[in-house]
């Protein structure tokens, strides 16, 4: 995928505002790569546009070729909320993504495979209101992932989950992530968490957005908090943020 030359202004009330400005990124097939910047920055708006609901100022974005220019098939979402059908199962809910598939035997397989992918093999007649947050964001796991989509797009998709249900999906999303190599774009406002799942991680800065580093992570998975390099690059990363916080607290109690 090919991010080029990006801009992305807002215009309120005839004042443009400019969010996002000089954005290039080439993200390879199978990369893992995290967006980590402050809030307001632009990653959701980054995010969107790689997802074909909003259209950039200028620039392109290009996926196997093709500028995106409206949602596609090629893309699954995840939100930091599930957004499922509340009325529908959760079997039903995955095989609502791909009911263009016509061999319905193979449908019904494919869900499956997913649903158990993510631990939910045992659960497919349950609705979402009988679910745990954790396992209604596992069904819009598995419900991307049955798309078959060329890029997973993961928008702070553990942001409203409790810790330790937070850490269980991050291994389980390293683990599904080792198996299918798909191409994966992740927003986190957590350091460690793009720390520990990213091959690389694009640092934002603000006011404009804009890309402050580009950070390959490798080191050896799973990665521990214990470990020292682990350690240290969280504290390189935290320092960086932290600059690009001050400047906006600076700015703000300027105006
Ligand atoms: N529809 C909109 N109209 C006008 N301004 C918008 C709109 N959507 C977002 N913005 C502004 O664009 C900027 C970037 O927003 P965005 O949601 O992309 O940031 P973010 O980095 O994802 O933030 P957070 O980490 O808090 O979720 C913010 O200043 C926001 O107020």
């Amino acid at each position: 995928m090919q991010i080029s030359d990006i801009t992305k202004q807002y215009v309120q009330n005839d004042v443009a505002n400019t969010v996002l400005s000089s954005i290039n990124v080439d993200i390879e097939e199978g990369e893992f790569v995290s967006i980590l910047g402050p809030s307001g920055c632009g990653k959701s708006t980054l995010l969107s546009m790689v997802a074909g609901l909003l259209k950039p100022t200028s620039g392109e974005i290009r996926l196997q070729d093709s500028v995106i220019t409206k949602p596609g098939k090629d893309r699954g979402m995840v939100f930091q909320q599930a957004a499922l059908f509340p009325w529908m199962t959760v079997e039903e809910n995955v095989l609502f993504a791909i009911r263009d598939m016509k061999n319905k035997e193979e449908r019904v397989k494919r869900a499956h495979h997913y649903l158990k992918m993510v631990q939910l093999g045992s659960n497919l007649k349950q609705y979402p209101h009988e679910l745990s947050g954790g396992m209604q964001q596992r069904v819009s796991i598995a419900r991307a992932l049955a798309m078959d989509p060329t890029v997973l797009l993961m928008d702070e998709p553990f942001g409203a989950l409790d810790e330790q249900t937070r850490l269980r999906l991050q291994q389980e999303l390293e683990t599904i992530w080792l198996q299918t190599r798909k191409t994966v774009l992740f927003v986190t406002h957590s350091i460690h968490e793009s720390i520990k799942l990213s091959d690389r991680i694009l640092v934002m800065g603000t006011r404009p957005g804009t890309i402050i580093a580009d950070i390959k992570v490798n080191l050896p998975r799973p990665r521990l908090r214990t470990s020292e390099e682990v350690a240290e690059l969280e504290l390189n990363i935290s320092r960086m943020l932290e600059k690009e916080i001050d400047k906006v607290v600076k700015e703000e109690l300027k105006q």
